[in-house]
């Protein structure tokens, strides 16, 4: 079997297309969706990641600023400045890009976010409202592999979904919008043994480790959806995720391709969720 291609570019464009119509009508009513995008040091590759959601901000007709700081920013100063952007009427969505410098304690940054601004889906209270089933903002990595799973029709209810990893921004949140979707759920982490013990029992895998060749091609089932969250370089230093693509495309049904799946999706998920934002502060 060769697997059916997962494309996050291609989604992203459709999805980014009708997140551009919307943001036109609620302009028409008086309200451009506003994003203000932070970033504190000279990461290179978060460097990158905002100028992507700036751009992408500008493809779909919304307002956003950049503030970008030195990585000696001390932390009470961007707290007051994310303070002084919940007060501001023309933002919709505040975004704090990770990692931060070790100085910056980041549950006190996510937790200044007003909630209703929180377009990461970071905080503790929308962490809630995605644990109770309660309308909210979701992280954007997470909800966008449910975009890619729902794009091909699959129909999770009853279905195994392992989710590899346990993190509180992408493996917490997975298994949680899988349950939510009716599947059954399994979180694999650094201290589960025999790991392909629970990926040779799944439908449905989600990777999101940060360690290549995670998942191989003896470690699945013939049919299986792979959704790959990893962003790891091989040997020779190409963008690589945490599932061996070639091997596991063979038996997969589905996978996602690294670069191309998760990674603009995450993007596409953040202009959603700022629409939404402002669709809410709209009335
Ligand atoms: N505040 C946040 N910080 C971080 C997030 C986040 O969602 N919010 N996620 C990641 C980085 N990230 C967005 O910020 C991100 C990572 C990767 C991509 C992407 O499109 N990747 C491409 C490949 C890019 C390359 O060639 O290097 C792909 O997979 O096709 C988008 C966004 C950590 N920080």
């Amino acid at each position: 079997m060769t697997a059916r291609l997962l494309d996050g570019t291609a989604l992203s464009q459709q999805m980014r297309g009708q997140i551009a119509q919307r943001a036109a009508q609620l302009a028409e009513r008086g309200t451009r969706p506003g994003l203000a995008v932070i970033l504190v040091g000279d990461d290179p590759a978060s460097q990158v990641y905002v100028r992507n959601k700036v751009k992408a901000c500008g493809e779909a007709g919304f307002h956003s600023v950049l503030e970008r700081y030195d990585a000696s920013l001390g932390e009470a100063e961007l707290l007051a400045r994310i303070e002084a952007l919940n007060a501001d009427p023309a933002i919709h969505g505040i975004l704090v890009q990770t990692p931060l410098p070790k100085h910056i304690n980041p549950q006190k940054v996510i937790a200044t976010i007003a909630t209703h601004k929180d377009v990461d889906g970071y905080s503790v209270l929308s962490g809630g409202e995605l644990l109770t089933g309660l309308p909210g903002l979701r992280p954007c990595t997470p909800y966008g592999c449910m975009k890619l799973i729902e794009s091909i029709d699959y129909d999770l209810r009853g279905k195994h979904a392992v989710v590899i990893g346990r993190s509180n921004t992408v493996g917490k949140p997975m298994a949680l919008l899988l349950l939510q979707a009716n599947a059954t759920v399994t979180i694999c982490h650094s201290a589960t043994p025999d790991l392909a013990r629970h990926t040779r029992e799944a439908d449905v895998i989600v990777a999101a480790v940060g360690r290549r060749n995670t998942v191989t091609r003896e470690m699945v089932k013939p049919g299986v959806v792979v959704v790959d969250v990893g962003m790891n370089r091989n040997d020779a230093g190409k963008l690589c995720g945490d599932v061996d693509f070639e091997g596991v495309s063979q038996v997969a049904s589905a996978i996602t391709p690294v670069p191309g799946g998760v990674g603009p999706m995450t993007i596409t998920m953040l202009l959603s969720n700022t629409l939404q934002a402002a669709e809410l502060a709209a009335g």
